[in-house]
């Protein structure tokens, strides 16, 4: 199977240049997603585009319609799902401008949806290495062909925002070993793997949270300026992906569902599993 790569655009990216395609409206048995989904190709490869907070950016990050915006990415045939995001940095020599391939995920979002299944169809899929090994892999060397400065690996902590962290959070997360904060790889990155995609993350470091003794507070003006500044490297870096996308994967993505599934065949509720059928086909 040809691989699809489906793109979430972060803060600063609701477009791709040179994606030639159409916008299509999706439904899903989760509602809609946060926009039309930007349906073409880019270096000879199928590429969906989905800005995650919408054109304008409309959605804030509790409210992203994240399993709306996963099933709709799978139904339309997306077999890999790049996160391109803006973050926080809690390492000096992760610098505002430099790309970090994240590689684990701390979640401390609160209330979100964070599952397509539940009681009717409980499943229990394997977390421990969220993000595709393969894909992280080709996100970085697309970053670096593009002229990123590229950290490859760091953990994410996903927080619930929309404020951003006080100075003894960031402090803690920092102390926990996380390398980089935002609000929106969770739980897209859990629901990606329900849905069997292969997923990873480019994080755009766009400031210094606020932990930094030389930097003042988080400021949006700020962050704006960084992903202006760095616009032209996250769109040079979509652009390298496809030829970069490499189909295998040691990470068992596409197979996360084989043994996840807990309820019996005869205790499933009809319901649930015909709204599964959109992202756990291949098992329901
Ligand atoms: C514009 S700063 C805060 C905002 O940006 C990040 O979103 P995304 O991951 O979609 O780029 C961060 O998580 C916040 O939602
Ligand atoms: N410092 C920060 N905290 C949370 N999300 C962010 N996105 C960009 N910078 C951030």
């Amino acid at each position: 199977m040809d691989p699809v790569l489906g793109i979430i655009g972060g803060s600063g990216l609701y477009g791709i240049e040179g994606l030639d395609g159409a916008w299509r409206a999706v439904d899903t048995p989760w509602g809609a997603p946060s926009d039309e989904i930007l349906d073409g190709t880019l270096g000879g490869l199928r590429v969906l585009f989905l800005p995650r907070h919408g054109r304008g950016h409309v959605h804030d990050p509790a409210t992203i319609p994240y399993l709306a915006n996963i099933a709709a990415l799978k139904s339309l045939g997306a077999t890999h799902v790049v996160s391109v995001s803006a973050v926080g940095s809690f390492r000096e020599e992760m610098a505002p401008g430099h790309f970090v391939v994240v590689d684990q995920f701390v979640d401390r979002t609160r209330g979100r949806p964070a599952s397509f299944f539940g009681t009717g169809c409980v499943a229990h899929v394997s977390l421990a290495h969220p993000i595709c090994d393969t894909l992280a892999t080709a996100c970085a060397a697309a970053a670096r062909e593009a002229g990123a400065t590229v950290h490859e690996g760091g953990i994410y902590l996903a927080m619930e925002g929309p404020q951003f962290s006080s100075l003894a959070e960031s402090a803690l997360y920092r102390a926990w070993g996380c390398d980089v904060i935002g609000m929106t790889n969770m739980p897209e990155a859990r629901l990606a793997r329900e849905a069997e995609l292969h997923y990873a993350t480019i994080a755009m470091v766009t400031d210094y949270d606020s932990w930094h003794p030389d930097h003042g507070a988080v400021e949006i003006a700020e962050i704006i300026a960084t992903l202006k500044a760095n616009a032209h490297l996250a769109r040079a870096t979509v652009a390298a992906l496809p030829a970069h996308l490499d189909a295998s994967c040691g990470t068992g993505c596409a197979t996360a569902l084989d043994h996840a599934i807990m309820t019996a065949p005869e205790a499933r509720d009809p319901a649930l599993i015909e709204r599964l059928r959109v992202v756990a086909g291949r098992v329901v």
